[in-house]
């Protein structure tokens, strides 16, 4: 009898704490699950105030905080990091913030194997994986390391009421891009897809939720950031394909905002792969809320006004053939369609001009 189902699956373990208001009361009972008495904060105090509410309980816990937190990880900050979790002998690392103070936590776990709880402030999924990213002369390393993947993660949606309404989009869609990316990624499974067509489905209506009325940040908050827990889950189980590397490139080369980088790019990549997603739908189409996969993600962009194209995110004239050439040197990127030198060239000039550059892949 022929079967349609041949697939692995690592199940990892790993503990989720979810609601408005959590964080202010899980962080001290969970060092006591972990046995840590001494605790490293890496802290992003973008929103003091929430900062001081959810550490104020743990104030003779914490011997260590770090506040300096930067996209893509400097190698130099990540040194510092990881000495003063040494000269502090630190048992364990809370991370509170985006993806840059997951990190940054990350890069100190990665050499001195103490656990991580993570309360995230954005919708980058971070914490949901394995994978670790250091920058050191303008180049950005990636890795898997099951030491980086936070043992506890406390999602608390009041956290993310504050996230200035530019950031939480590009974050959400950057949600979004973990998800497509499972969707082509030669890793993936069934199981990676459902996580995937989940993610999507609620990021989509986390993104076109209304906001105005009270409460509506909130619930568009809490939305979106269920969403991110199928969406980081996704990717941490299929991990980076072109998608990402060509974002990872440009982030760790030219400084590129992270979350902004993915938003603008999405389109692109996911016109360069739409045969494999035609294949998907209409699962896929569902997912986005419309009966076409390509117009519901076009339709996304425009309800949300989010940036299409790679120059209204910082990238100049001057630096698109380096970033080119810089994408190019990491071939060879498993994709569905096979990645060439030329179709780098023309994926990148389209992204970076979509109006001027207009062309159907
Ligand atoms: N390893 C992984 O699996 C993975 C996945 C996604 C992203 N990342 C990494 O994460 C970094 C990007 O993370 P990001 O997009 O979350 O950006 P970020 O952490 O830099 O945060 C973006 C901005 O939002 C602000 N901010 C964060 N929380 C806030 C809040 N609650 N209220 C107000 N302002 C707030 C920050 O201060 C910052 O200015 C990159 O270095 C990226 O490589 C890693
Ligand atoms: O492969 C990537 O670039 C995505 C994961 C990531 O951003 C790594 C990191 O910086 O932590």
């Amino acid at each position: 009898m022929q079967t349609r189902l041949h697939y692995s699956h690592d199940t990892v373990g790993g503990r989720l704490l979810f609601g408005a208001g959590s964080a202010r009361d899980a962080l001290s009972g969970e060092l006591d699950r972990l046995g840590a008495t001494r605790a490293l904060l890496v802290a992003d105090v973008a929103a003091p105030d929430l900062l001081q509410r959810i550490t104020e309980p743990l104030a003779d816990r914490i011997v260590v905080t770090l506040t300096d937190v930067r996209q893509h990880v400097p190698i130099e900050q990540a040194e510092a990091a990881r000495a003063a979790a040494r000269d502090h002998d630190v048992e364990a690392i809370i991370t509170v913030g985006g993806g840059s103070a997951t990190g940054l936590g990350k890069a100190v776990a990665l050499t001195r194997d103490v656990p991580i709880i993570s309360v995230p402030t954005t919708y980058a999924g971070s914490e949901l994986t394995p994978i670790w990213g250091l920058t050191e002369a303008r180049r950005k390393s990636t890795g898997r390391d099951e030491r980086v993947r936070p043992k506890v993660v406390v999602y608390d949606p009041e956290l993310l009421t504050s996230l200035p309404a530019e950031v939480a989009t590009a974050s959400a869609f950057n949600a979004l891009a973990h998800c497509y990316e499972t969707l082509w990624a030669s890793a993936t499974t069934p199981v990676a897809r459902m996580y995937a067509l989940e993610g999507i489905e609620w990021v989509t209506t986390g993104l076109r939720m209304s906001s105005g009325a009270v409460g509506d940040d909130l619930r568009r908050a809490e939305t979106l950031l269920h969403g991110t827990y199928f969406a980081g889950t996704a990717f941490a189980i299929t991990g980076s394909g072109l998608h990402h590397k060509i974002c990872h490139v440009l982030g760790g080369r030219f400084g590129l905002p992270h979350a902004q980088t993915h938003t603008a790019l999405l389109p692109h990549v996911a016109a360069f792969n739409q045969e494999t997603l035609d294949g998907l739908d209409p699962r896929l189409a569902h997912a986005l809320h419309a009966s076409d996969s390509r117009e519901g993600l076009a339709a996304l962009y425009a309800a949300t006004g989010a940036p299409q194209s790679l120059q209204q995110v910082g990238l100049t004239a001057s630096q698109l053939p380096e970033a080119i050439a810089a994408v190019q040197e990491s071939l060879p990127i498993p994709n569905p369609r096979p990645v060439t030198a030329a179709a780098v060239a023309e994926l990148l000039t389209a992204a970076f001009d979509p109006v001027r550059n207009h062309h159907d892949h």
